[in-house]
């Protein structure tokens, strides 16, 4: 196996006084597909902004591709960034922009600014564009303003966005939170597919637990900030789950 594309030792993230993980611990290969899961508030959306670099940890150390963020200026830093996609429950799109524009933003990191300002007018690499949407299944959607899609449309724009930046990981914060079961289950599985086909990594925050037994790899169980366990699906019991959600007994 070769060095793992995250690597995360005693790593502690506070905010204000608030530890929202603490000494964790935590290393993933290439190709490995990871569910975070747990409670609310247990730190699977902070753990993911680490790994991409949006957030740095308080204590410990963090290291995506071999390299520790904290350790590089800020455009070493962003090389790194631009290997590591993100799509977030939210799709943070340009709604009144055509689809094209918005998957080509996955090139901004690496495009001048004069450009990605020439491709608002005549929009560049539209045969990669192209490629990207009829990976996600909406090639016909290519020149539609974005915000006539639906959800789940908007939703495969993201994942094109991301898939033109060509990472070597792809991170998704709740990406079915919004979804119903049978959208849920196909974006699941597109993810799956575009990962496995290439290789990436997948890391991905999970509510719905069912999905992350189906789809992953690997289960990290997060609770209060600390790793429960981290396993392989079939050797994650119920009772293991059951303590994972478990609500604190108030004091009385
Ligand atoms: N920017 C921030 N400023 C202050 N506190 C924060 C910030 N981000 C997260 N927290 C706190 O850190 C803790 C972990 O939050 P985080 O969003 O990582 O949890 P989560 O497991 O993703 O929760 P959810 O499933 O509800 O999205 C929470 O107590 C949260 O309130």
């Amino acid at each position: 196996m070769g060095p793992p594309i995250f690597y995360l030792s005693q790593v502690t993230r506070q905010f204000q006084g608030l530890t929202a993980l603490a000494e964790v611990n935590l290393s993933i290969a290439a190709g490995e597909r990871v569910a975070l899961i747990g409670p609310s508030g247990a730190g699977k959306s902070t753990l993911l902004s680490l790994l991409n670099g949006t957030l740095l940890p308080s204590a410990g150390q963090v290291t995506v591709l071999g390299q520790d963020l904290r350790r590089l200026s800020p455009r070493q830093r962003r090389r790194v960034q631009r290997q590591i996609g993100t799509v977030y429950q939210q799709h943070h799109l340009v709604t009144n922009l055509s689809v094209i524009h918005n998957v080509n933003a996955g090139h901004l990191g690496r495009w001048s600014l004069a450009k990605a300002a020439w491709s608002l007018l005549w929009p560049q690499s539209v045969e990669i564009a192209a490629r990207a949407l009829a990976q996600v299944g909406i090639a016909e959607k290519l020149y539609v303003r974005t915000d006539r899609l639906s959800g789940g449309e908007q939703q495969r724009v993201a994942i094109a966005r991301v898939l033109v930046q060509d990472p070597v990981a792809i991170l998704a914060d709740e990406p079915i939170a919004s979804l119903d079961p049978a959208r849920a289950h196909d974006l699941m599985a597109l993810l799956c597919r575009l990962t496995e086909q290439s290789g990436k990594t997948l890391v991905i925050s999970l509510h719905d637990i069912e999905y992350a037994f189906q789809y992953c790899t690997r289960l990290v169980g997060l609770r209060q900030g600390q790793i429960q366990f981290d396993a392989p699906p079939a050797q994650v019991t119920d009772a293991m789950i059951h303590e994972l959600y478990r609500l604190e007994q108030p004091v009385l």
